[in-house]
C-alpha cells in the first residue's frame, strides 16, 4: 500500500470512532483522532501533531490560522519535531533549519486504544536517499504520541550503525494562549540562558518569563518541569519533561511574525513556544546500539 494513501491507511489502521486518516487539500494525510477525553490531529509528514484539545477545553496547542499545508514545508503551530540538529546546522549553512525529521514522511507503525481509553500512534521517520544525504549515521527515529487529558509525546532514537553520533533536537511546542503579554511561564528561574535577540549574550533568568517583545531563548541545563499560567483562559499548562536538558522560549512578536507569512491574525498574540530540547551545549552523544528518548506530557489545570 501506499504509506500517504489514506484509504489504505485507514484500511489497516483506523478504528471505528477514534481514528480516521484524510488527506487535505495540500496532499497531506493526516490522522483525526477523536476519543472520550480529547480530540487532535497528527500528520504523517513530519510525525508533527498538529492540534489537541481536551474535551471542554480551549485549544491547547496552538495552529496559525494561516498555516500552509505542502509538502516538503513544516507546518506553522503544532509540534514539529526538530531532529537530529537544533536551529542552524553548526557546520553546513545549506541544511535546513531545525534539521529534516519536521518536512519528510513518517510512516505508520502502530494505532491502538489503551485501557483507559487513550489513544497511541506510533511513527517511524522513513530514510530515505534524501535523509541519508543530510545525515549519514544509520539511525531510526520514531515517535510516539499518545493522546488523552494528557498529550504525551516520546520522541526515540537509535543508533543502529558502528560510529557514535550527536544530535539535538527539540518538541518545538507552540501553545495556546489569551494574551502572551499577560502570561507567565514558571520553571526556569536562576537558569542560564542564550539570548537570541541580544547578539547570543548568556543571562541568567531572574523570576518567571514574561514575554512583552521578541523573545529567542535557549535555557540550558535544565531538566525542569514547565508551567504557563494563563490568568485569560483561567488555566495552566503544564509540560513535564524527560531527557531534555534544555529549554527553548520563543514568540517573535509582530515584525518577525509578519515577516514570517504564515503566522495569521493576532497570530503572535495568541501563541508562545515552550520547546522540550537538547540544544547547543546540551545536545545528546548516542553511542552505537543505544537508545535516547526524550518525552513532554502536556496537560492542563484550573487556576
Ligand atoms: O521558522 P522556523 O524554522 O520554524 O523557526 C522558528 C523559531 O524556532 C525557535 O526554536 C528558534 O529558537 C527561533 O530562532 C526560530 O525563529
Amino acid at each position: 500500500m501506499s504509506i500517504t494513501d489514506s484509504q489504505a491507511l485507514n484500511t489497516h489502521f483506523a478504528i471505528s470512532n477514534h481514528v480516521e486518516f484524510k488527506t487535505n487539500p495540500g496532499g497531506l494525510t493526516i490522522a483525526e483522532i477523536t476519543n472520550d477525553h480529547a480530540v487532535a490531529t497528527v500528520a504523517l509528514q513530519g510525525g508533527h501533531v498538529m492540534t489537541f484539545r481536551p474535551r471542554e477545553q480551549d485549544p491547547v496547542i496552538w495552529l496559525s490560522n494561516a498555516a500552509r499545508f505542502e509538502l516538503g514545508k513544516s507546518i506553522r503551530g503544532g509540534v514539529p519535531i526538530c531532529w537530529p540538529w537544533f536551529g542552524p546546522h553548526t557546520t553546513d549553512r545549506n541544511k535546513p533549519t531545525h534539521g529534516f525529521a519536521r518536512t519528510v514522511l513518517w510512516k505508520v507503525l502502530e494505532i491502538k486504544t489503551l485501557d483507559d481509553g487513550e489513544t497511541q500512534i506510533a511513527l517511524e521517520l522513513i530514510n530515505t536517499p534524501a535523509t541519508q544525504a543530510q545525515w549519514s549515521y544509520p539511525s531510526q527515529l520514531q515517535i510516539i504520541i499518545t493522546v488523552g487529558m494528557e498529550l504525551r509525546i516520546e520522541l526515540i532514537t537509535r543508533n543502529t550503525g558502528q560510529e557514535t553520533f550527536s544530535i539535538g533536537e527539540a518538541l518545538h511546542t507552540y501553545f495556546h494562549v489569551s494574551d502572551v503579554s499577560r502570561i507567565q511561564i514558571q520553571g526556569l528561574e536562576d537558569c542560564h540562558y542564550l539570548d537570541k535577540v541580544d547578539n547570543s549574550q548568556h543571562k541568567q533568568q531572574a523570576g518567571p518569563v514574561t514575554i512583552h517583545s521578541e523573545v529567542d531563548r535557549v535555557y540550558l541545563n535544565t531538566r525542569a518541569n514547565c508551567l504557563i499560567e494563563d490568568p485569560g483562559l483561567n488555566r495552566r499548562i503544564r509540560i513535564a519533561k524527560q531527557g531534555s536538558q534544555s529549554t527553548v522560549v520563543w514568540n517573535p512578536w509582530i515584525e518577525k511574525a509578519t515577516q514570517m507569512g504564515d503566522f495569521g491574525d493576532p497570530g503572535y498574540l495568541e501563541m508562545v513556544c515552550v520547546e522540550t530540547a537538547n540544544a547547543l551545549d546540551n545536545v545528546v552523544t548516542v553511542k552505537p546500539g543505544e537508545t535516547h528518548r526524550l518525552e513532554a506530557v502536556i496537560s492542563v489545570e484550573s487556576l
